[in-house]
């Protein structure tokens, strides 16, 4: 990337401790001058754009959290799983550093740069965008246990001790083609056009600094009633969701999803982990199994989504209720009866994909990006090997890619994405 005079200058004048105590107190008080967007503030060369609060459907990307995990869920995803080029920490570095200000202005619904007429370059924004509004974007950005691996970017010193590949479990089925990747970017919309744009145009601005590993889109319906938004029903016609941490809980959000400081590397708190599966359902023989069968798979009926022998979808679920016969009534071997006796939590926000065609068997690609945001990915690891060989829905089920990434914490203004990581020694 070519250097402006002002970065030039940055380089020569201000040493790394001077740079660190700076971006520490928060880098607004670093900008630089007025560029030539008009008002547009810089810290490093790079422009420090605000959340335009005035904007419909709108998500702020600046917060004490990154957006897209306590988000209302939207009906669109991109994930994008990449591998990085780049060989040095400050070119990684600097890669956040171009992204943070793309990543605000698609989350403003804006395209990215500033506009050109010059024919006789490509537009700086692909496009596809424009016209649509903000369309609740968010943009997650994490990182993968690999990218600590890497011995010319030195950062193997701040790998957390829980950022470890998930181990291997039962009847899984993972490929290469949907496993691992040293950054995420999970791009959530009710677009998928404008889940889709924000994802190429990162990645095109990052041409030669990654390669894209694998990706995967995926969708929700939200049914309305009343204006109020219900559950969504995952491709087994199931309502998906419904026993979740409350996201505007705080205390809860702290107990579940946020690391807190001293849980883990510094860098971390505030953060949270991602975990995603790309699990594909097997919906022709899911579509033959009797109703019965189907709500004693997942211990909910099937029309409301309450608990078996409950009326209400947010009734509890007492798995310990016993039938006149001493039968329990919610089965041992259901997918919630299974995961409540884990006795651990986490934040699903999962969306259902259809991919084509599976080659083997002419059968839909079809499931569930099963998406997850705990505060340590042991919470996971415990509720997948409670379901283990017994959960009722593996007949139904193949785990086919798997990936953890660390979540960096919020972004403050005139910081970047990841500076917690960068700028720790
Ligand atoms: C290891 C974590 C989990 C995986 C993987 C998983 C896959 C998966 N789940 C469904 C559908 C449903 N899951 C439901 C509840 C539920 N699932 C998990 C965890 C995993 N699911 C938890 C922790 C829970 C909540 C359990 C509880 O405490 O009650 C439900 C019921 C409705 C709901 O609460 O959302 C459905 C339906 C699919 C289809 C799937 C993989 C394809
Ligand atoms: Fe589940």
């Amino acid at each position: 990337m070519t250097k402006t005079n002002d970065e030039r200058l940055l380089d020569k004048k201000i040493t790394r401790r001077q740079m660190m105590k700076m971006t520490g107190a928060g880098a607004v008080g670093l900008a630089i001058g007025a560029s030539g967007m008009g008002g547009v503030l810089k810290a490093f060369g790079k422009d420090i754009l605000e959340d335009q609060s005035t904007v419909a459907n709108k998500v702020d990307f600046y917060g004490k959290h990154q957006s897209g995990i306590a988000t209302a869920v939207q009906t669109s995803i991109y994930f994008a799983s990449l591998n990085v080029l780049v060989t040095s920490k400050s070119q990684l570095q600097d890669l956040f550093q171009m992204w943070t200000p793309l990543a605000v202005q698609m989350m403003n619904g804006d395209l990215i740069g500033t506009a050109s007429e010059n024919a006789l370059i490509p537009p700086k924004d692909t496009g596809e965008a424009k016209g649509l509004d903000a369309n609740n974007l968010t943009i997650t950005f994490g990182v993968g246990p690999s990218l600590f691996e890497k011995k010319e970017l030195g950062l193997s010193h701040l790998k957390p001790k829980e950022l470890q590949d998930l181990p291997h479990f039962p009847k899984d089925q993972l490929e290469e083609t949907f496993t691992g990747g040293d950054i995420c970017i999970q791009a959530c919309a009710d677009d998928p056009q404008v889940a889709f744009h924000a994802v190429r145009n990162l990645i095109r601005a990052a041409s030669g600094k990654v390669s894209l590993k694998w990706s995967q889109a995926g969708f929700n319906s939200i049914p309305l009633k009343n204006g109020k938004k219900e559950t969504p029903r995952n491709l087994f016609a199931f309502k998906d969701g419904t026993e979740n941490p409350i996201t505007d809980n705080e205390k809860d959000m702290n107990e579940v999803v946020w690391v807190q400081s001293g849980d883990s590397k510094p860098w971390m708190a505030g953060g949270t982990y991602l975990v995603a599966r790309r699990i594909q359902m097997h919906l022709e023989t899911w579509d033959r199994t009797a109703l019965r069968e189907q709500e004693a798979t997942f211990g909910r009926h099937r029309g409301s989504g309450a608990p078996l022998g409950k009326k209400g979808e947010f009734e509890a679920m007492d798995i310990d209720r016993k039938d006149a016969n001493g039968n329990p009534i919610v089965p041992e071997t259901s997918h919630t009866f299974l995961a409540k006796k884990a006795n651990a939590r986490l934040l699903r926000r999962s969306f259902s994909y259809s991919s084509g065609v599976m080659d083997a068997t002419g059968t839909f690609d079809a499931g569930l990006l099963f998406i997850s945001f705990q505060k340590n990915p042991k919470q996971f690891i415990k509720i997948q090997n409670s379901l283990g060989r017994l959960d009722k829905m593996n007949e139904y089920i193949t785990h086919r890619g798997s990936a953890l990434f660390a979540c960096f914490p919020g972004i403050k203004k005139g910081s970047y994405i990841g500076e917690a990581l960068f700028n720790t020694l």
